[in-house]
Formats: structure tokens, C-alpha cells, sequence
């Protein structure tokens, strides 16, 4: 089963290994911290929290478009190097992914979240479980909650878990839809349930001379690198990013939860603790389950 400290006897340095790992690769590269929280949404509600999302090769989860602007994988790997020299076999890509997430919120100044180890490796990988399972940015409220209830979590843990996108950056090409340049040139927005001015900004960000499959926009647009509750007071804004975040807004279900985590941050510090740890020990594989990868982008 899965335990706090699980390592205490076979690898006492692992989570400070990971933390260390991920510290002195986001002092070279800050947006790196965005992307290992966003990794664990999407290993998590794929076939639980069991790694399958660092499996490379055709046809894995990694090969899939839904998956392809996913990045920290670099960090999770070099993390796994270090640990395989100090405790070769013994620590889990699972294990890692989850510890460098909660590790990525604390450096951004957000709750230090105690998360129980002992996760195994899971053995497949499919593009095809990729899409079924992963949010898209024109879902409804309904279907999130659907989404988030065939895993075990509930309204709040969406409300909360969306959090996330305190920090982070988006590509053009998930939001842009929610406005468009007329023929004159002219701004013209599609989505009512966004910000005119921001959306006008975005659409200057985002304009037409850029590849919008590269440039990015920060998630949060007040306060990108710090893991705050200012997401839920630009949802109030309507200066949600995505068609998801302002959906939760329109839903009554939804924002009661958003007005309580804007006016309150411990409030939702306290609640992110409990929904992380909650997504991080979905679909788990324990004991003598699975296996404990050599490197984390192949099975053995
Ligand atoms: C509820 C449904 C969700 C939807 C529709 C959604 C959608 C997205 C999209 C479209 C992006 C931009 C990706 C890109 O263009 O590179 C993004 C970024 C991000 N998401 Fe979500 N997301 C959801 C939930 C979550 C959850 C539960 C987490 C983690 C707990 C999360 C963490 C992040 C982070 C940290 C980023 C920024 C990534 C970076 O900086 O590279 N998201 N999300
Ligand atoms: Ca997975
Ligand atoms: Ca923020």
C-alpha cells in the first residue's frame, strides 16, 4: 500500500533528490514548474497515477496530439538518473511525477503538500486512452463534472484541481477560437463570457503573423509564477483563459466553490492539499504490481 515516506528505509533521499532536481532545473528554465503540474493531470486520468504518460514510443500516450504539448519529462528522467545511483530499482516514475508536481507548487510559493509513495510503474501505454479520458477546452461543466466523477472526484475537486492554472502558460490555439479579426482587421469577440479588453490583448498576442501552435500565453494573466488563488478572482473577472475555466463560472454548482477559494487563500491552499492527493493516489498500482522502471521512458 501506499504510505507517507514510503522511502524512509530503501531511499531516504528521494524526495529531497526530486525536490533538488527540480529546484536547479527551474532556475535555468522557470516555465518547467507549470509543465510537471500539468504532467500529472494528464498520467493520473490515464489509467491512474501509474506513469504511463513517460512511456515513449508509437502509439503510447506520448505519441498522441492531445498529448503533444506536454513537456518536464526531461526533469522527471534526470531524476530518476540520480536515483538509480543511489537507489537503483527501488523508486517508481509514478512516485517521481507526483513528487516533482507537489514540489513545482511549493516552489511557486503554494502549499507544501504531504504525499503518500509506494506507487508502481504501469506496463502500457495507449494514444487511444488519451482523448477519452483528458478535459478538452470546449467542454461543458457537465461533462467535466461526468469526467471528474468517473475518477472518484468530485465538483469541488474540479473547482480545485483547475487551480492549476494559477501558473503556467497556454498555447494560442486552445483559446483563440473565443475571438476572432473580422475582414477589416477588426477585433470581434465570439465568447461573451470573456473579458473584451483581455480578450483583445490575447488577440494581440496571438496575432495571425504567429504560429499559434507555439507562441504561448501565461494562464494566469496577474500573477503567472505564483501559485495563488488570483485564478478564481480572474475567473470573477471573466479573465478565464480557457472556455473550461469561464464555464465555471455559469454554473451555479461551480461557482459557490469559486467565491469561497477567491475570497479566502488558505481556504483554497487547505483544499488543494486535499483534491491533489486525492488525483495523485487515483488508479494506483501497489505491491508487487507493475514494476519499477530503469528509465522512466520504456518499460523494462
Ligand atoms: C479541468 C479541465 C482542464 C482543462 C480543460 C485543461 C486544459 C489545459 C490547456 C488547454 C492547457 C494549455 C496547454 C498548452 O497549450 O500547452 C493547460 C495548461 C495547464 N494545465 Fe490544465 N486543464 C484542465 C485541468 C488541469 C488540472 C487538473 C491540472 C493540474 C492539477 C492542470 C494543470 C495545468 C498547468 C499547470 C498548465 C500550464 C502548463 C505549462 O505551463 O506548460 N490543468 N490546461
Ligand atoms: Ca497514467
Ligand atoms: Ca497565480
Amino acid at each position: 500500500d501506499l504510505s507517507f515516506n514510503f522511502y524512509a528505509g530503501s531511499c531516504p533521499g528521494a524526495e529531497f533528490i526530486v525536490r533538488n532536481t527540480v529546484r536547479s532545473a527551474s532556475t535555468t528554465d522557470p516555465s518547467i514548474l507549470g509543465k510537471l503540474l500539468r504532467l500529472i493531470f494528464h498520467d493520473c486520468f490515464v489509467q491512474g497515477c501509474d506513469a504511463s504518460v513517460l512511456i515513449r514510443g508509437n502509439g503510447t500516450e506520448r505519441s498522441d496530439p492531445g498529448n503533444a504539448s506536454l513537456g518536464g519529462f526531461t526533469v522527471i528522467e534526470s531524476a530518476k538518473n540520480v536515483l538509480e545511483i543511489f537507489c537503483p530499482g527501488i523508486v517508481s516514475c509514478a512516485d517521481i511525477l507526483v513528487l516533482a508536481a507537489r514540489d513545482a507548487v511549493e516552489a511557486l510559493g503554494g502549499p507544501v503538500v504531504a504525499v503518500p509513495t509506494g506507487r508502481r510503474d504501469g506496463t502500457v501505454s495507449l494514444a487511444e486512452n488519451v482523448r477519452p479520458n483528458i478535459i478538452d477546452t470546449d467542454f461543458t461543466v457537465d461533462k467535466m463534472i461526468t469526467v471528474f466523477s468517473s475518477k472518484g472526484l468530485s465538483v469541488q475537486d474540479l473547482v480545485v484541481l483547475s487551480g492549476a492554472h494559477t501558473i503556467g502558460a497556454a498555447h494560442c490555439n486552445t483559446f483563440n477560437s473565443r475571438f476572432k479579426r473580422d475582414p477589416n482587421g477588426n477585433f470581434e469577440l465570439i465568447d461573451a463570457s470573456l473579458d473584451n479588453n483581455y480578450a483583445q490583448t490575447l488577440m494581440n498576442k496571438c496575432s495571425s503573423s504567429m504560429d499559434p501552435t507555439t507562441t504561448v500565453v501565461n494562464n494566469d494573466p496577474e500573477t503567472s509564477s505564483t501559485f495563488d488563488n488570483q485564478y478564481y478572482r480572474n475567473l470573477q473577472a471573466h479573465k478565464g483563459l480557457f472556455q473550461t475555466d469561464s464555464a465555471l463560472m455559469e454554473d451555479e454548482r461551480t461557482r459557490k466553490i469559486v467565491e469561497i477559494l477567491a475570497n479566502d487563500e488558505e481556504i483554497f491552499f487547505e483544499r488543494w492539499s486535499e483534491s491533489f492527493v486525492k488525483m495523485s493516489v487515483m488508479g494506483v498500482r501497489v505491491g508487487e504490481e507493475g514494476e519499477i522502471r530503469r528509465s522512466c521512458s520504456f518499460v523494462n
